[in-house]
């Protein structure tokens, strides 16, 4: 597809979702953007996506404010209008401002729901939000992906900021920290720097594991912290992984990190997440019945991402085709993604997955180099075979090309490593994990 240079600009906002028959998801964060798609760009995307799924598709787009755009989306290129353009701005930024928080209106304490998988840490952030400063400094929370970290931290800033508008607050994913500090340098602009991440009363920092083994960066956020926390403001941090299982950092701060509060979530009972479902359907205005709410809640279980990720497809799908919301729809909607057929997934599914996802075929001339590189990740056990097979290591080195058993545990820490390093990474690896598990269920 030729694309202008604006159009691929949207392009790169948009994240597939799924495939359904003949319709395919796509979600973008903002009604801006869903109107670009919908208008301008739905011509050439359901051209391009017929042409290469070799059958006629629709599309279907939903607005989803937790969508990221994939990573360097923004960056690579240049950004559209309306498009933050963080790495356009060479001047120096200005210093933090209440009215720019960096929050996500959507999470907030009124769309959280509570259950026993996140009562303390609700309660927690709840104390935050209502004195910062005072207790519970550093709140450190922590646990898997999806259970609602960042959506407390957001609701802590505005909470913060609703009952006392002139609190400064800052959000920050440590990947943008660990931008801005590496610009700051490069830029000659550590004053300013210094001066948006420590003159805030509360610093939200979000996924804090992906600062491990980046030592300068640590660094700074370490005087960041001191700073902030010998001045009596606030900082609460969230990581997949308790701080005593953050390897990587030093033990100077991970001590630090424990001296206020820690707490985890855990994945929601069935309750919570038919309540999740509930608030999410109504937030959304759509209609989907008890039954339905109910089927999704008892088959998705470890991640309210995907819970919510599948409410929007059942939703979407049966607006797109006119249909009511109902159990048989959803049944078939969400075929790949819940089955109780628990089918082998084989090394070979791993490799074709993984290639797939890179665009890489095998047939192609140098094809084979590129798939025997992506194998080392493939045996990654994050990236899939160890986590999604019995095989043993020297097993899946046979299966991989003949390698013995040490370059496999060779390429898993070298994933594992880079998973712990760059979201973008994690997030592929992510992908391509369910993908592998929804191709071997199909
Ligand atoms: N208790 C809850 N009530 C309502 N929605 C929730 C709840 N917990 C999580 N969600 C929703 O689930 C989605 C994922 O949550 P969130 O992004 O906060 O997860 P996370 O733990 O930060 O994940 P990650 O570690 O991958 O960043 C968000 O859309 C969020 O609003």
């Amino acid at each position: 597809m030729k694309a202008s240079h604006q159009n691929r600009s949207f392009i790169r906002l948009i994240k597939p979702l799924a495939v359904v028959e003949d319709n395919v998801f796509l979600a973008v964060a903002q009604d801006f953007t869903k109107n670009y798609v919908e208008g301008t760009l739905r011509e050439p995307i359901t051209r391009a996506l017929s042409e290469s799924l070799g059958r006629e598709v629709r599309i279907a787009v939903t607005v989803d404010a937790s969508v990221e755009p994939p990573a360097s989306a923004v960056e690579e290129d240049e950004a559209p209008e309306s498009a933050p353009r963080a790495a356009a701005v060479r001047e120096e930024p200005p210093a933090p401002t209440v009215e720019d928080p960096h929050l996500n209106p959507r999470y907030t304490f009124d769309t959280f729901v509570i259950g026993s998988s996140n009562r303390f840490a609700h309660a927690a952030a709840l104390a935050v939000a209502e004195s910062p400063g005072k207790t519970y400094n550093p709140l450190f929370i922590y646990g898997d992906s999806g259970l609602g970290k960042t959506h407390l931290l957001h609701a802590i800033g505005h909470y913060t900021r609703h009952l006392k508008p002139q609190t400064r607050v800052r959000y920050v994913n440590s990947e943008e920290f660990t931008n801005d500090f590496i610009n700051s340098i490069r830029d000659d602009r550590s004053l300013t720097f210094k001066r948006t991440y420590r003159e805030v009363d509360v610093l939200l920092i979000d996924d804090i594991q992906f600062l491990q083994g980046k030592e300068q960066t640590l660094e700074e956020f370490f005087h960041t912290f001191n700073a902030l926390h010998n001045a009596g403001k606030h900082v609460v941090i969230t990581s997949d992984v308790s701080p005593r299982h953050l390897d990587g950092i030093e033990e100077r701060m991970r001590t630090r990190f424990e001296w206020g509060l820690m707490t985890d979530v855990q994945p929601p009972d069935l309750e919570t997440r038919i309540a999740i479902l509930r608030k999410k359907a109504a937030a959304d205005d759509v209609a989907a019945p008890g039954d339905v709410l109910e089927y999704i809640g008892s088959n998705i279980t470890s991640n309210i991402r995907e819970l919510e990720g599948a409410l929007i497809r059942v939703t979407a799908f049966a607006a797109l085709n006119k249909q009511p919301v109902d159990l048989s729809l959803a049944q078939v909607v969400l075929k790949d993604l819940i089955s109780d057929d628990d089918s082998e997934i084989t090394a070979s599914s791993i490799i074709g997955t993984t290639a797939d996802y890179f665009g890489i075929s095998m047939d192609e001339p140098h094809g084979h180099v590129a798939v025997a590189r992506l194998r080392d990740s493939a045996t990654d056990r994050h990236v899939s075979v160890p986590s999604l097979t019995d095989l043993s290591l020297p097993k899946i080195g046979e299966h991989f090309g003949g390698k013995d058993h040490t370059t496999v545990m060779y390429a898993v820490k070298k994933v594992e490593d880079q998973i712990a390093q760059r979201r973008q990474m994690y997030n592929q690896v992510n992908e391509i994990h369910a993908r592998i598990k929804q191709q071997s269920r199909a």
